[in-house]
């Protein structure tokens, strides 16, 4: 398959056309992080999650990836610290994968590609009181990115996992709760890179301040396979559609610096 071959760089295929032109292009996602071009900034504080179970609503296919959505009318799941001056609100997570384990990840470290990457999306509470107010403005995201690597079982996804067969159409939700997010952050998650970029999907707006994790968290290869037997395409459709290499390609980094939180 277009997986074993040595030349698995050129078999990658993104998820969608990419529009033309996008708000302003100076800031997209994702991006490689050049390590050795990362500027260790020693003012960047500890992260501060403070994730209420309870909060967790449900699960659906948005023909994009699959969300697990939170109740974001009140602070109860929130994000702070870092490089954030505000306290940020969860509103979402979801992932981003490949077809097979050579590739998935949007954001790349040195080149290197991973199997997944999870995304937690946060909207800026103190200063807007919508995520579709945020999703336009400078400071209005914070999206915590955690890179997955193929080994062992992961207890805490397989509840999620376990959902997915119920939602493997575009536009399908499922009742999911009292999950708790805090179970897919690596055990260190003071160690992290930041830059300002985009949203990864349209309408790419260049509005998040993006923290993506050093540390990687482990799934194993039956998880991760459950999440490619979703469907990008809805039950009525004549041709189905599997839902794999659902990521962007690496963006130009513009003359933006990367901070690191570690030396
Ligand atoms: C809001 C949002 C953020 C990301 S990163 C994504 O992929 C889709 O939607
Ligand atoms: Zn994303």
């Amino acid at each position: 398959t277009a997986c074993s071959s040595k030349f698995v760089l050129s078999q990658m295929h993104p998820m969608w056309q990419e529009p033309l032109a996008v708000p302003g292009g100076d800031r997209q996602s994702p991006i490689d992080i050049a390590v050795r071009k990362s500027v260790f900034d020693s003012k960047l504080k500890p992260l501060i999650t403070d994730y209420d179970p309870k909060t967790c609503q449900q699960i659906w296919n948005n023909g994009y990836s699959f969300l697990v959505e939170y109740d974001d009318t009140t602070d109860k799941s929130t994000l702070k610290g870092g490089p954030l001056e505000d306290k940020f609100r969860l509103c979402q997570f979801h992932f981003h994968w490949g077809e097979c384990n050579s590739w998935g990840s949007e954001h790349t470290v040195d080149r290197k590609l991973f199997p997944a990457e999870l995304h937690l999306v946060h909207w800026n509470a103190d200063k807007y009181s919508l995520f579709e107010e945020a999703v336009v403005e400078d400071n209005g995201l914070a999206v915590l990115g955690v890179f997955l690597k193929i080994g062992k079982r992961h207890e805490g996804l397989q509840k999620l996992v376990d959902a997915l067969p119920t939602i493997r159409h575009k536009g399908s939700v499922v009742e999911f709760t009292k999950f708790d997010p805090a179970c897919l952050l690596p055990p260190n998650i003071d160690n992290y890179w930041t830059y300002h970029g985009s949203l990864t999907t349209p309408p790419l707006t260049e509005s998040v301040t993006w923290i993506v994790m050093k540390q990687h968290i482990e799934v194993s290869h039956d998880q991760l396979a459950v999440f490619r037997s979703l469907l990008f395409t809805a039950a009525e459709e004549e041709v189905q559609k599997s839902m794999v290499n659902n990521f962007r390609e690496t963006q130009p980094l513009r003359g933006r610096t990367v901070r690191s939180s570690f030396t």
